[in-house]
């Protein structure tokens, strides 16, 4: 298209109905997408992406609310998000949606072999979750091997059910998806006047950021019904995770591996190590394997850019890199994204009016 008339052509679609592709359908791009129909009505979404649930990271994850921490995002702003998160979907798990949406409350322990340090004693996040205290010595006895702990409830995203339901949320608003892999952001340009990047590890490849790296999962769920209670070695490794339907057996963190491929001599490490703090897990049975690449980055990129290319600009939202938190924060992250939208959109107005003087 020739530049004078692309510029046009998005000074015309903009103003009634600005309209935004979100790309990417994890449960960062399909809560964003969400955030921006709730915070700007008029704005026509459309999400595009190559896979959808259930053949997305997320669809891997344990989805249990525990943060990870960013070493380059502040502790204030990594706070607030989980903050944010945990509200929504406490008051999701309190209402008539929560069977559907797949969110529930679980309550267990974070158990640890030395004595932690001062950040790991009262972590971040500890007056976030509910009724946080350390363990008392009876409640030890049942982890041998362990010094100390901490005791608490917490949320858990059955991760399948809450892509659906989110996707569900989205097309009652009107919202489209449609299945395309994008594979540069200009592609778009012509279609779309603000680009929301939520394609999670495949940033690296659509906007080449080489500070984005997998870190690959590999966990197991089991039917396990009688496990009620979340189990958590502090050095992040092994973990036990009850769900609506299975539980969760973790895990592994292989930094800058990109298989998918399950490894068996892993999953059964795996498994030996849940049933060396949960003996009962031995009786599990319908062991489904599974493998996600973590999206790792130093901070969550969460920020506005504007491309610029022949006097043509197109402004970005980037929101990816969430690591192994992004359920914990998905929605603090949505809504952050979705005030930059919001801006996006005034700089546009802006622009459009003074072309018309
Ligand atoms: C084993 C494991 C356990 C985990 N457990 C937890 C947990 O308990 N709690 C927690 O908070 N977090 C957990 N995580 C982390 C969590 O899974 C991720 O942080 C989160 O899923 C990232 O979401 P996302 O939407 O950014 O990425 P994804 O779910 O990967 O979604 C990215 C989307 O972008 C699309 N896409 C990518 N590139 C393109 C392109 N070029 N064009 C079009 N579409 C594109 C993909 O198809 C996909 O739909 C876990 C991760 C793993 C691997
Ligand atoms: O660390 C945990 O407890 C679960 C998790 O987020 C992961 O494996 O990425």
């Amino acid at each position: 298209m020739h530049v004078g008339a692309s510029l046009l052509r998005l000074c015309t679609l903009d103003m009634a109905a600005p309209k935004v592709a979100v790309i990417g359908a994890g449960v960062v791009g399909l809560s964003t997408a969400l955030c921006i129909v709730e915070t700007c009505p008029s704005c026509s979404v459309t999400v595009l992406s190559d896979q959808f649930s259930p053949n997305t990271t997320s669809n891997v994850a344990a989805g249990i609310l525990i943060p990870h921490t960013y070493p380059g995002t502040p502790i204030h702003v990594q706070k607030q998000w989980f903050k944010e998160t945990f509200t929504y979907l406490f008051a999701l798990s309190n209402s008539n949606e929560a069977s559907e949406a797949g969110v529930h409350l679980v309550s267990g322990w974070q158990i640890f072999k030395n004595t932690p340090t001062p950040k790991e004693e009262l972590p971040f996040w500890s007056d976030v979750v509910l009724g946080f205290r350390p363990m008392s010595e009876a409640e030890l006895q049942k982890f041998p091997q362990h010094q100390f702990g901490q005791a608490f409830t917490t949320l858990k995203c059955e991760c399948p059910p809450y892509l659906l339901w989110l996707e569900k949320r989205l097309k009652a608003n009107g919202v489209q998806m449609y299945t395309r892999k994008v594979a540069d952001l200009w592609e778009l340009h012509s279609e779309y006047n603000i680009i929301v990047n939520c394609s999670g590890i495949g940033a690296h490849q659509l906007v080449g950021d080489e500070k984005l790296l997998p870190v690959r999962g590999q966990v197991l769920k089991v039917h396990a019904p009688w496990v009620k209670n979340f189990i958590r070695d502090g050095d992040g490794l092994t973990y036990i995770y009850p769900g609506i339907y299975s539980v969760t057996l973790g895990g592994t963190r292989e930094k800058e591996k990109w298989s998918l491929s399950p490894d068996p001599d892993t999953t059964k490490d795996i498994f030996e190590r849940c049933c060396s703090l949960e003996p009962s897990l031995w009786g599990a049975q319908d062991i489904e394997v599974k493998v996600g690449l973590r999206p790792s980055r130093w901070c969550v990129r969460l920020e506005r850019q504007v491309l610029s290319r022949g006097g043509v600009k197109l402004p970005v939202v980037h929101n990816y890199g969430h690591g192994a938190g992004g359920f914990s924060v998905h929605r603090g992250t949505a809504k952050e994204a979705a005030r930059l939208v919001g801006e996006c959109i005034a700089a546009l107005q802006g622009s459009s009016s003074r072309a018309k003087l």
